[in-house]
């Protein structure tokens, strides 16, 4: 007898059934019939990723899509805690998160990364794991110019780097590699928030994705 070869990991072994067994079946068959996909939101900090992110995601899971955020700042305090933002560690961060979205994503599962993840060479690195397993990546480019994230600073970054109190600050006295073919490229500074969520919805959909 021959054992049958997967090709693919399968996305439907997380089955949870009720007390009659039927609904939530019928819902993990439909969301395991789902493709998934890695949406890779790079940019400056405060360039708008994780808000984008956000709303594209509540979007989604309206319509009954199974949605994850990788958001850069949790990732960094448990799977990344201790890494700091030297270049090979930021290349550590960017590797481990493209690993568990490509896992997740496989699985059936949209996975939103609103990761700065500056450097060129690993965001290949993500693609090319995603391709080799043959799940689906998308990089998206929140272009919002620094001068512009600099008045947002949502966390008080670019004033700290102004003030000397912190070094290494992407964008500013750290290197921003722009993607220079990305899958979308969205001018955030000039949309508002929820067309910028179109413009990523309007991606999925074209590439058979949502
Ligand atoms: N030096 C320096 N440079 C860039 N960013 C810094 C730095 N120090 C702290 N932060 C904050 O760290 C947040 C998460 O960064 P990421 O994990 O996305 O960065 S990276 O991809 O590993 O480069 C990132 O989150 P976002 O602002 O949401 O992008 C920053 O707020
Ligand atoms: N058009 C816009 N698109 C995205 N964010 C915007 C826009 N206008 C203002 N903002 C604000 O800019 C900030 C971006 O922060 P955030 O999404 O955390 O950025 P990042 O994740 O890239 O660091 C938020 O406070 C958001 O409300």
């Amino acid at each position: 007898m021959t054992t049958p070869q997967l090709h693919h990991r399968p996305g439907a072994d997380h089955v949870t059934t009720t007390a009659d067994g039927t609904a939530s079946r019928q819902d993990t068959a439909a969301a395991a019939q789902q493709r998934g996909a890695t949406v890779w939101l790079t940019g400056l900090p405060s360039a708008g990723k994780t808000t984008i992110a956000y709303a594209l995601a509540e979007r989604l899971r309206a319509e009954g899509r199974r949605v994850e955020v990788l958001d850069g700042d949790e990732i960094r305090t448990f799977l990344s805690a201790g890494l700091g933002f030297t270049r090979e560690d930021r290349h550590t961060n960017v590797t481990r998160i493209g690993f568990v979205a490509e896992l997740l994503a496989s699985h059936g599962v949209t996975v939103l990364a609103p990761v700065i993840a500056p450097y060129a060479a690993s965001r290949e690195a993500v693609r090319a794991r995603h391709g080799e397993a043959g799940t689906a990546f998308l990089e998206v480019h929140v272009a919002t110019p620094v001068e512009v994230c600099s008045v947002r600073d949502v966390k008080g970054l670019y004033a700290r780097q102004a003030a000397g109190e912190i070094s290494g600050l992407t964008g500013v006295d750290d290197p921003y590699e722009a993607p220079e073919r990305p899958d979308l490229r969205i001018e955030a500074h000039t949309q508002p928030v929820a067309e910028s969520a179109a413009a990523l919805h309007a991606l999925l959909t074209e590439r058979g994705l949502a």
